[in-house]
């Protein structure tokens, strides 16, 4: 396990697909000051998203270079692509920007959380699935990959007991401000205890 004596901590956003993880913690990223660690993906940006933003948009081929490295903390395939994160960017944000946030599935949380121990903090975002379909689809998720997503929302819902918070987002500035302040009493624990 990689807790060390450093208490950086990494606010895990996770829950199914569609709930507005990023959405959520993308906002809450903004208000409080904290950086994003960024996967690596191998599909296509979607209308709208950005490389460097919301992935490193890389080829298959040089995911498999990274992945041959050893590169990935944890890597997974979805839909014929693949997904990963890199640990030397997670030890870089964290060497230069304090604590930080990732977006990952309950997989991907779940690794992490055994990679990290208490430093990391999930917090599970939820909405009922008729709110979550219809958000995909109102999104222009192509229909093959909204029926493969829905297909894992119960199994995503299971995840929430294992996980630090848990927060329904109808709302958005609700929630948003929910999670900010939840997470602002971790920051100054640890800084009063870095003191
Ligand atoms: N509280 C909310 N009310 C209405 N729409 C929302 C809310 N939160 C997020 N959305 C919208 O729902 C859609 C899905 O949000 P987002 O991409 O953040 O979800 P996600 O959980 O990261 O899922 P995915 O990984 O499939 O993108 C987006 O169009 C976003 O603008
Ligand atoms: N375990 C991991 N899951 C990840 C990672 N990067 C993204 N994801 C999750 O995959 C699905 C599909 O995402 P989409 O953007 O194509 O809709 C979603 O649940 C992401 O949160 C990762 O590095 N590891």
């Amino acid at each position: 396990m990689n807790e060390g004596s450093d208490r950086r901590l990494l606010f895990v956003f996770t829950g199914p697909d569609g709930s507005g993880r990023k959405t959520v913690a993308d906002s809450v990223g903004a208000t409080l000051g904290i950086a994003k660690v960024i996967s690596y993906a191998t599909r296509k940006p979607r209308p709208g998203e950005a490389n460097g933003q919301d992935y490193h948009f890389i080829t298959p081929e040089l995911y498999e270079q990274f992945e041959r490295a050893g590169d990935f903390i944890e890597s997974i395939r979805m839909n014929e692509s693949r997904y990963g994160l890199r640990g030397a960017d997670i030890e870089q944000s964290l060497r230069e920007g304090g604590s930080i946030y990732l977006v990952l599935n309950p997989e991907g949380a779940q690794l992490l959380k055994e990679q990290y121990g208490d430093r990391v903090i999930r917090l599970f975002i939820y909405a009922d699935r008729r709110t979550v379909e219809q958000r995909q689809r109102d999104a222009g998720i192509d229909p093959a990959i909204l029926q493969f997503k829905m297909d894992q929302y119960a199994a995503a819902i299971a995840y929430q007991p294992s996980c630090e918070h848990a927060f329904e987002n109808y709302d958005l500035a609700h929630t948003v401000f929910e999670i900010a302040n939840t997470l602002e009493h971790y920051l100054q624990r640890n800084l009063v205890e870095r003191d």
